[in-house]
């Protein structure tokens, strides 16, 4: 079994064709008009309709209200919900139960505190996101290109559904599922030129820095 791989903040046809040859497992796309990886739905169907069958396609949100999930989701159809707000565990069943679809739950980590109080989502969510908590001030929920201290997820590893975020880079990735376990990660700046730049050759090698490590179990 080879490691899952997320391409997140997806805005352009040559980043998703790199993240489709590579092998991506997910490719998503975020609706949050503050990130400079906004994009409007129309254009993400396009993309999506590419992806279709290939990747499964993300919606990243952030504590979207009924009206944005409505047009999001009969726009772009996607296969996935993500969540990066302050999205309640109350909230994410409403979503799943409204929407039909399964959720991913974002939540910020800076310790392993943060971790513990984040397994209040086991039950609600799908799946649970670490990411890294944005230092005070920072402009975004997520998508900062920061990491949190890994070993804060130790003794995670086989007991709970989690996807790897947060300043993951092709450089440290591979020691990232090494020390984490992780089965899945999760990717935006890191695979950027710029803010919201994709580059095809940065997404290629990430997923192969990905893919190459051995799954223990
Ligand atoms: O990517 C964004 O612009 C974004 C905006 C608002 C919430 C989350 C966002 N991205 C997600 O953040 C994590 C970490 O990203 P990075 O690799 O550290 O840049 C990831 O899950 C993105 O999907």
């Amino acid at each position: 079994m080879t490691t899952e791989v997320k391409i997140c903040g997806l805005r352009s046809e040559p980043a998703l064709d790199a993240a489709l040859a590579g092998g991506a497992d997910y490719v998503g796309f975020v609706f949050y008009p503050r990130s400079p990886r906004n994009i409007e739905p129309a254009a993400a169907r396009a993309l999506a309709d590419k992806a279709r069958g290939r990747a499964k396609i993300v919606a990243l949100l952030v504590d979207p209200d009924d009206a944005l999930l409505d047009d999001v989701i009969a726009t772009v159809a996607p296969d996935i919900v993500q969540l990066h707000g302050a999205e309640t565990p109350g909230r994410v069943d409403e979503i799943a139960r409204r929407f039909g679809k399964p959720v991913m739950k974002a939540v910020a980590i800076a310790t392993a505190d943060d971790v513990a109080a984040a397994l209040e989502y086991t039950g609600h969510a799908d799946r649970i996101l670490f990411d890294a908590k944005p230092v005070p001030g920072e402009a975004l929920p997520g998508g900062n290109g920061i990491a949190f201290d890994w070993q804060a997820l130790a003794g995670l590893e086989g007991r709970v559904d989690f996807m790897l975020a947060g300043g993951l880079t092709p450089g440290n990735v591979g020691e990232a599922i090494r020390l984490t376990g992780a089965r899945a990660v999760d990717v935006s700046s890191g695979v950027e030129s710029r803010p919201g730049e994709k580059d095809p050759d940065l997404i290629r090698r990430f997923i192969q820095a990905a893919k190459i490590v051995k799954q223990t179990t």
